[in-house]
């Protein structure tokens, strides 16, 4: 693997600021582990916070809005966030899709904010329980991304989310993970080409931790993990890291 991987811890809502005591002990274990990127998104309101104490970690968003300005009661714009400490922003996750009925549409569009100031993006893409039982999963995956995918891809990394896998214990197999990485990455090729295409890491995210990481970070195509629940703590989410720096 030419690039290091890239192992996210994202928060969701959860952390307050006793919280940053987990952080810290995440960032000492990023400090000793120099091969892996090692990255976590809190919510909004420890970003500044976070961003001040660590020295060895990036600090992200978990959304941001597509405007960099105006009249929308409760939003934040990735400007604003960057100037918070965030330098990156995950976009698309599938609970904002639920929850906030975002679009490809929107996905796309709060991406292509976020790489105009130079920030990060993950741009989360997953197929449903119901989908992957129908046998279409592949083909409903890749083009929910092709349609979500930002115009360029600087600092932009893919998060593989199935959502059936997300908080529930449950992981795919193997070669569904492998199938799915790889008709993903033919998606990249076709809108970035090869050599850019082929750069943008597409990590694994769905009940990853410390038991599973090595063998889903094994699979060809998985450039890293995206972590809920067991980036919580440094207990859950350093093993994490630690399997990441034993992959060849
Ligand atoms: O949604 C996820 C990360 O964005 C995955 O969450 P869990 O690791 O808790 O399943």
């Amino acid at each position: 693997m030419s690039q290091r991987y890239y192992i996210v811890g994202n928060w969701k809502m959860n952390g307050m600021r006793a919280a940053l005591s987990e952080a810290r002990a995440i960032d000492r274990a990023a400090q000793r582990l120099p091969k892996v990127e090692v990255a976590l998104a809190p919510p909004a309101t420890l970003i500044a916070a976070m961003r001040e104490a660590m020295t060895n970690i990036g600090v992200g968003a978990q959304n941001c809005h597509a405007d960099d300005k105006g009249a929308h009661t409760g939003d934040l714009s990735a400007s604003m966030l960057r100037e918070a400490g965030a330098d990156f922003v995950i976009v698309g996750h599938s609970e904002r899709r639920a929850d906030h009925h975002e679009t490809n549409g929107d996905v796309k569009a709060k991406a292509e904010a976020a790489q105009a100031i130079e920030m990060g993006v993950i741009l989360c893409v997953g197929e449903t329980e119901d989908q992957r039982d129908s046998g279409e999963a592949e083909e409903i995956v890749a083009r929910q991304l092709a349609s979500s995918l930002p115009n360029g891809c600087q600092r932009l990394s893919v998060a593989y989310e199935p959502i059936w896998a997300i908080g529930t214990g449950r992981v795919p197999q193997v070669a569904d993970v492998a199938a799915m990485h790889k008709r993903l990455r033919g998606v990249l090729v076709d809108k970035y080409g090869e050599a850019e295409g082929g750069a943008v890491r597409i990590l694994y995210g769905g009940s990853v931790n410390g038991d599973n990481a090595a063998e889903l970070l094994a699979v060809p195509e998985v450039g890293g993990a995206l972590v809920g629940g067991a980036s919580l703590t440094a207990d859950g989410f350093v093993p994490i890291i630690v399997a990441a720096a034993e992959q060849d």
